[in-house]
């Protein structure tokens, strides 16, 4: 009886699920054809009456050749942020994006709101790839993303520049080294097929001696590298879904929804439950922590009224009064916080001090 209520509980979870969006993380190499391929998705989607909703997520783009429903760039302006923090690209890219990231619930809700009439969104990201997939402002955002929505990753591949082995062994290895950190559906899209198809790479992938052969003619420490981690890579082609596509033409369009349905798929059946699980000890490992840190409290509180019952110091100053009030703000801030928050916070605020300090005084000295 028990399982059967269970069964019908996951069952009425999955279908509740089934009603949202799936939202798509569009990732790549620079250049690889990302924002080409949302556009061409986005236009065919449209002609086929069923518009996704777009986010674009890249603050240093100059333009979107494409309908964008939320645009990051409405709410940061990059080059803004460069100057006021004095920073690079890559840096402004990054606050940018660590700025937007707090207030992504917004952009959570705008998409909830739309699962009635929008069954994908599409979330294009910076061309810097490293400075979304290993930032805490882009796991923020997928994490937050995935724990509401069936959640995909579309890596788009450059198949032209990737036919040298040593190249497409490359891209290869950044897929991997993305799919184990998130652990999501992952799909990867072989573009620009309408130049140089996408057999070549489906070949090395089924078969090592086939990648070995490309390999044949080159002896460099690049290659042998190459050669030993395509056997090492063996587990992970097995697994991998990978459609030819070409975001110029559209071919591959159709294949391509088939992967992410089937993707969605393995969202509920394999990421749903690890995902539960992993809550699970997440929200057993925060309450230890929580009381953890109210015995802390208290035992400091308790200490600091033992100090000032003392006859000398019995009335409470005004100061002390503020210090404590202080102190039990502080805490019960960062007690809503884990300790990798906790401390992402901290640093990614004195940054931001620091930084503006630094400009402060770059200005002061300039107008003296
Ligand atoms: N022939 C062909 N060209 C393509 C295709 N997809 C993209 N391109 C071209 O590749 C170049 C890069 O495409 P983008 O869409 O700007 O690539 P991106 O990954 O968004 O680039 P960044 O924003 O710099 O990361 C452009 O000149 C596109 O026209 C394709 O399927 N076929």
């Amino acid at each position: 009886m028990a399982t059967a209520l269970l069964t019908e509980e996951k069952m009425e979870k999955s279908l509740e699920r089934h009603k949202k969006p799936v939202c798509l993380i569009v990732l790549g190499m620079a250049g690889s054809g990302k924002t080409t391929f949302v556009q061409q998705i986005t236009s065919r989607l449209h002609s086929r009456k069923n518009p996704p909703y777009v986010i674009n997520l890249d603050p240093a783009c100059r333009e979107v050749p494409y309908p964008v429903n939320i645009d990051i760039r409405d709410t940061v302006n990059y080059k803004e942020v460069m100057k006021q923090y004095s920073l690079g690209p890559n840096g402004g890219i990054v606050t940018s994006l660590n700025l937007f990231a707090t207030k992504f619930d917004q952009v959570i809700q705008l998409v909830e709101k739309r699962s009635a009439n929008t069954d994908i969104a599409i979330f294009d990201t910076p061309g810097q790839i490293e400075v979304f997939t290993w930032s805490a402002s882009g796991t923020i955002i997928t994490e937050t993303l995935a724990a509401l929505f069936p959640t995909v990753v579309v890596y788009v591949m450059d198949t032209v520049r990737s036919v040298s082995p040593v190249t497409f062994m490359s891209n290869m290895l950044y897929a991997c080294s993305i799919l184990y950190k998130l652990r999501l559906p992952f799909i990867v899209v072989m573009n620009k097929i309408d130049v140089v198809k996408h057999d070549y790479a489906m070949e090395w992938m089924r078969d090592f001696d086939a990648f070995e052969l490309a390999l044949n003619s080159d002896s460099s420490y690049n290659a042998n590298l190459s050669r030993s981690l395509s056997l090492t890579l063996d587990e992970f082609y097995k697994d991998l879904t990978a459609v030819g596509f070409s975001a110029a033409t559209g071919e591959g369009f159709d294949e391509f929804l088939a992967a992410v349905d089937a993707a969605v798929v393995e969202y509920e059946t394999d990421y749903c439950p690890e995902h539960e699980r992993l809550k699970k000890l997440q929200v057993e490992a925060r309450a230890k922590d929580k009381s953890r840190q109210i015995g802390k409290f208290e035992e400091d509180y308790e200490e600091e009224n033992r100090l000032i019952d003392r006859p000398t110091q019995r009335r409470v100053s005004h100061q002390n009064e503020i210090l404590l009030r202080n102190r039990a703000f502080n805490f019960f801030f960062f007690f809503c916080l884990d300790e990798e928050d906790r401390l992402a916070h901290k640093s990614f605020r004195s940054f931001l001090e620091e930084q503006k300090k630094k400009q402060q005084s770059k200005s002061n000295s300039a107008s003296s």
